[in-house]
């Protein structure tokens, strides 16, 4: 269950909480205290008219003194829970974020990335209500109920006997109210989840939707959203104002009338000390006050509830990344590359790649192509691991492609993206990638390699140059030569390479050209090619369709075959096909 789960969080932090609870009870013992304390002075001093120095002396002091001390107790048991609240829900994000780090991108195709982000922002900070308001009220307000319940036995067992009905009259009500509300909340949560990702969708893409004119449409389809989320606020507050608040106004007032008939009856048998009458309305008043505050929190504690469920389903996702199995640490020296009759969907239904094999020896250049869709991309995924092998297998240097460790996969294997992802920072940090055993120097000769020197040198900042999200100020081709930049100061054994189509001026596409030729020599390569002219003197050609290997060759070979290569050729040279 998420509550049970989400105490296991206070584990850490026991001995401050049970400090803080110490204190609670003291504070609330205090509080219980003052009215005894008052109606004892009201029938043995006030009333026979006793008002001897002494006893007035002890009488106020002593009501100064527990106030004090009450204050300062609650101040202390105040801090220590929204301490311990704020502690818990950085170890939470901690976890998720951790957690989303490691999961592979088969689970990032299938949840939108605003809707990740409201997990982890949104849903977190609910959960922190718990902490805060919920769990220090629920348990600050029982052990006040229970204060008030042993003063009103200390001054009439009668009379405390006939208050106890209340307690499981007001814990039915709450029960409901959680049952019904945790339906709406849902929504409401995933309302808000949906708007998250609609929000990010139009951040990210508004070149798009201005230039497409999309707006009306997702104003839309966020207002529509939007809506949905007020009608799920507006239910619950409905259900908040119906069953809490009144229910307990309502119970008030009949207990009152309880009490004091209760009272009118002894006045008949008996007498009635006036000390007890105010006590008994003073605890009276006090017995609702903490289970008004208890039926107050109940919609946050609901929130929180639906809130830490979502977070935990996402604590509990699996579709991890896949991971290096064997104990064997294989390492990468020369960069063979083997396929081997490998198959793959990303659906478990539709094969996307079908029988793939082929060998890429040490230093060759593999070109995939194909038309869109044919599985260029897919291949890449498999050898970067970013998806399992399940069917076929992949090796590198003779040895399984799950052999191997991450930290060596990833140091040895260099991607180079068509649309290049640039961190915020600074150009030299993206160059090393915070990477300390790559010196100034270093990043220089890589920048110099690729040819992004003379641009870079030429920025106000120089290498110091800040970028800015996603690199946004960069032009594209400029975000190509500093990602190939990255790429060198690692010196990786293999390159793979998804040729960017952006088209960009002749001066940075030579440049972009070259750079690529001077980093492909000693190095393997597998690259996806969209121009055939950029890879003529690949060392073998590999034709996709539909995810098949349909043709196969150097670029003399294929045109002599006159198949589907010598058909795209012809067609991307002199734009037809015959
Ligand atoms: N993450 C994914 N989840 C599900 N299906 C996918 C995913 N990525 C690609 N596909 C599908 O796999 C098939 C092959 O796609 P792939 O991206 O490998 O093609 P490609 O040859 O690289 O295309 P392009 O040249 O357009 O980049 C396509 O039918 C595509 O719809």
């Amino acid at each position: 269950m998420a509550i049970k789960r989400l105490l296991r969080y206070l584990k850490t932090y026991k001995k401050r909480f049970w400090i803080a609870f110490a204190a609670l009870l003291a504070a609330t013992g205090a509080d219980v205290v003052s009215p005894l304390i008052v109606s004892t002075f009201i029938d043995y001093h006030l009333v026979p008219r006793n008002f001897n120095r002494e006893s007035l002396l002890l009488f106020g002091g002593g009501y100064l003194l527990l106030q004090f001390i009450s204050a300062g107790l609650h101040y202390y048991q105040l801090l220590s829970f929204q301490t311990i609240a704020q502690w818990v829900i950085r170890q939470l994000r901690m976890d998720v974020f951790g957690k989303v780090q490691h999961l592979g991108l088969s689970f990032f195709d299938r949840i939108p990335d605003g809707s990740l982000v409201s997990r982890i922002t949104n849903d977190t900070e609910a959960v922190k209500d718990l902490y805060i308001n919920v769990l220090s009220s629920f348990m600050q307000n029982m052990v006040l109920l229970i204060g008030v319940f042993i003063a009103m036995f200390v001054l009439d067992v009668q009379l405390a006997l006939w208050c106890l009905f209340l307690l499981p009259v007001v814990f039915t009500i709450m029960q409901w109210y959680r049952r019904l509300s945790s339906k709406i909340y849902h929504i409401s949560r995933q309302k808000l989840s949906q708007m998250n990702a609609k929000l990010n969708e139009s951040i990210q893409g508004m070149n798009m939707i201005q230039s497409l004119r999309q707006e009306e449409r997702m104003r839309q389809e966020f207002g529509a959203l939007n809506h949905d989320h007020y009608r799920a606020a507006i239910k619950n507050l409905k259900l908040f104002a119906l069953m809490l608040r009144p229910a307990t106004q309502l119970l008030s007032v009949i207990t009152v009338v309880v009490v004091l008939n209760f009272f009118g009856f002894q006045s008949f048998t008996g007498a009635v000390k006036i000390g007890v009458l105010y006590g008994f309305l003073n605890l009276l008043d006090r017995i609702f006050e903490p289970i008004n505050q208890m039926m107050m929190r109940l919609s946050q504690l609901q929130q929180a509830i639906v809130s830490a469920e979502r977070v935990f389903e996402l604590l509990d996702r699996t579709e991890y990344a896949p991971q290096k199995q064997g104990d064997g640490n294989p390492v990468i020296t020369s960069g063979r590359i083997e396929f081997d009759n490998v198959s793959f969907s990303y659906d478990g239904r539709h094969d996307v790649l079908k029988n793939i094999s082929f060998v890429a020896e040490p230093g060759q250049t593999v070109a995939l192509v194909g038309h869109t869709g044919s599985g260029k991309s897919s291949i890449i995924n498999l050898l970067m691991r970013f998806y399992p092998v399940e069917r076929g297998t992949i090796k590198i240097d003779g040895q399984p492609l799950n052999s191997f460790d991450d930290k060596e996969l990833r140091a040895k294997i260099g991607l180079v993206l068509q649309d290049p992802f640039l961190f915020v920072g600074d150009v030299k940090s993206n160059i090393r990638l915070h990477n300390k055993s790559i010196s100034d120097e270093q990043v220089k000769e890589a920048a110099q390699f690729v040819q992004a020197a003379p641009f870079i040198e030429k920025l106000p900042g120089g290498y110091d140059e800040p970028v800015g999200e996603r690199g946004a100020t960069f032009s594209s081709g400029q975000r190509q030569l500093i990602s190939f930049a990255r790429t060198m100061a690692m010196n990786p054994k293999v390159l793979v390479l998804d040729e960017a189509t952006a088209s960009v001026d002749t001066e940075t596409e030579e440049a972009i050209q070259s750079a690529l030729e001077k980093m492909r020599k000693g190095r393997t390569t597998i690259a996806i090619a969209h121009r055939l002219s950029t890879i003529q003197d690949a060392d073998l050609i590999i034709v996709l369709h539909r995810g098949e290997i349909v043709e196969r060759g150097t670029h003399q070979e294929l045109l002599a075959k006159q198949g589907l290569y010598h058909k795209m050729y012809l067609l991307q040279a002199y734009g037809t096909a015959s």
